[in-house]
């Protein structure tokens, strides 16, 4: 029996899947690293971190009883989006990493705006975005010069993570669309963009596509892992690229939900000249030359798990939400906007914060929990609802990430979007997709679509009630004028936050 192993370092944790020829997921290991918030805003993590969650993930599943290390032919990896992993001339990182949900640079993001005008959306297809990983060089060249000065390039979380399995450094098309330094619909660095913020040519790594070879293991990253030193390395691509791999999103008219920390609404593309202007973004899939579209809600789960964590320390997912099926669409007249650290899609702002509205003398801890799962949907319906708009149907979404686990929030998300939501059989999105590519990468099969009719396995369909979607439509809109009434009112709050 011949193995490959889908690593996918997420926020939270890194997940790794041993995963046979058939697809089915034989084994799964998973470690959890801390996330630093030094500030309101600020969201930083230890690469260090990454790379003895990883090697202990790969330790565990390579030292399965029934499992031969050699029999694993190769391993591949999804990662969170838009990091900052600066690097010395030695390839030892000059400081923490910046994450894709650290809202610190929108200074930086007006500077982009102002030096490149219209050239921006043009030549990256994206607006400068708090999140995405040009302004965060920019924030660390113009706040610590001195680490800065050290700084020879830089790379992406599982990049950082791969490069010292191999000792190799390299970045996939998918993640490197998320840099602003990336021309999408070209697959090339930007010279334009480089040189207009002073940056050598050397400063991003070779590209390659996803399911490229990147080279075989350090025999220190074989003796810390467990595996073979000639397992075969595979790139990867971005998490929400490698959770449509493994949700076989791979062509036109297929959408993907995800609920992870972060929510979003992708849907696939093909064609690299589709403009919408900037409002949501278009990235590179991680199959070549296909591209996606795609919505993101910061603090999707994250605002879950937050909830869970400050009003039911110590409950399960599944005993917080036990009565939130038994409560009527609009949780008795609460609202929740998910805003706790900022929102990118439809409102690109870092200032704006969560809001309960209409809190009521008989609501209890239930209504809560049911108005933050609402309010989350709420706002990937607005990715939806731009997708419709700018004449995409939405009528079938696979849905993925932790929020998929509850059969309410599946159905939610079917009466809220207004179409068919399809669940997984063994929901690991992103961890299956990079899989996938190792398996496509290896020969396995001859094409990501081969792969996908054998690896990807739909389980229950979820169609809208009608009543409940009707009774959505007016919380929708309500849930829409939140933001406008609070927006000023956070600008003012934003001076008391620590
Ligand atoms: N049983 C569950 N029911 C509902 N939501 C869940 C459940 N388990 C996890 N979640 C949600 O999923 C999120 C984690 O999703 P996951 O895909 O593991 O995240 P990431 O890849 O960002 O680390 C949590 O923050 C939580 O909101
Ligand atoms: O910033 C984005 C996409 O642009 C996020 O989707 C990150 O890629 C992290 O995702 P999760 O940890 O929520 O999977």
């Amino acid at each position: 029996m011949s193995y490959v192993i889908g690593i996918d370092l997420g926020t939270s944790a890194v997940k790794a899947l041993l995963v046979n020829k058939e697809g089915t997921i034989v084994a799964e290991a998973s470690r959890s690293y801390p996330l630093y918030h030094e500030r309101s805003g600020w969201s930083e993590q230890r690469p260090e971190d990454w790379v003895d969650a990883t090697h202990e993930a790969l330790r565990e599943l390579a030292a399965n009883e029934n499992i031969d290390a050699g029999a694993i032919e190769g391993i591949s990896f999804s990662g969170q989006m838009h990091g900052l992993v600066l690097l010395d001339g030695e390839g030892k990182p000059v400081r923490n990493a910046i994450l894709w949900n650290d809202t610190r640079t929108t200074e930086q993001c007006r500077e982009i705006e102002r030096v490149l005008g219209d050239k921006l959306l043009r030549l990256t297809r994206n607006p400068a975005l708090e999140g995405f990983t040009l302004p965060k060089i920019l924030w660390v060249r113009e706040n610590e010069p001195a680490l800065f000065q050290s700084a020879e390039s830089f790379l992406l979380p599982k990049d950082y993570v791969r490069y010292r399995l191999t000792g190799r450094r390299h970045m996939d098309y998918s993640d490197a669309a998320g840099t602003l330094l990336l021309e999408v619909a070209e697959k090339r660095w930007s010279d334009e963009v480089l040189e207009a913020f002073g940056l050598p040519a050397s400063f991003p790594p070779p590209l390659v596509e996803s399911h490229e070879l990147t080279g075989t293991l350090l025999p220190e990253a074989a003796e810390r892992s467990g595996l073979n030193v000639d397992t075969k390395v595979f790139a990867g691509g971005a998490d929400n690229a490698c959770g449509a791999i493994g949700s076989g999103i791979l062509s036109e008219g297929l959408t993907l939900c995800s609920i992870g920390t972060s929510g979003v609404i992708l849907s696939y593309e093909d064609d690299k000249s589709k403009d919408f202007g900037g409002k949501v973004h278009f990235f590179n899939h991680g199959k070549e030359d296909s591209f996606y579209a795609m919505g993101v809600t910061l603090a999707a789960g994250y605002s879950l798990s937050w909830f869970k964590k400050t009003f039911a320390p110590g409950e399960s997912y599944d005993e917080l939400l036990a009565e939130v099926g038994g409560l009527p669409p609009g949780a008795g007249g609460l609202l929740f906007t998910p805003y706790l650290v900022g929102e990118r899609t439809p409102h690109a702002d870092s200032s704006i914060r969560a809001s309960f509205v209409g809190i009521d003398g008989s609501h209890e801890r239930k209504h809560f929990a049911r108005a933050v799962m609402e309010g989350i949907t709420f706002s990937l319906n607005e990715s939806v609802d731009m997708f419709r708009g700018a004449g995409k149907k939405v009528e079938r979404i696979v849905s993925i990430g932790g929020g998929a686990q509850n059969p309410v929030w599946l159905q939610m998300q079917a009466d809220i979007f207004g179409a068919t939501v399809v669940s997984l059989e063994n929901e690991q999105g992103p961890g299956l997709g990079a899989a996938m590519l190792a398996a496509y990468g290896c020969g396995w099969f001859d094409s990501l679509e081969a792969c996908s009719a054998a690896f990807v396995k739909y389980a229950s369909e979820y169609v809208p009630n009608q009543e409940a979607s009707n009774a959505y439509v007016g919380l929708f809109r309500a849930y829409q004028q939140v933001y406008g009434a609070t927006r000023e009112l956070n600008e003012t709050l934003a001076a008391y936050r620590a």
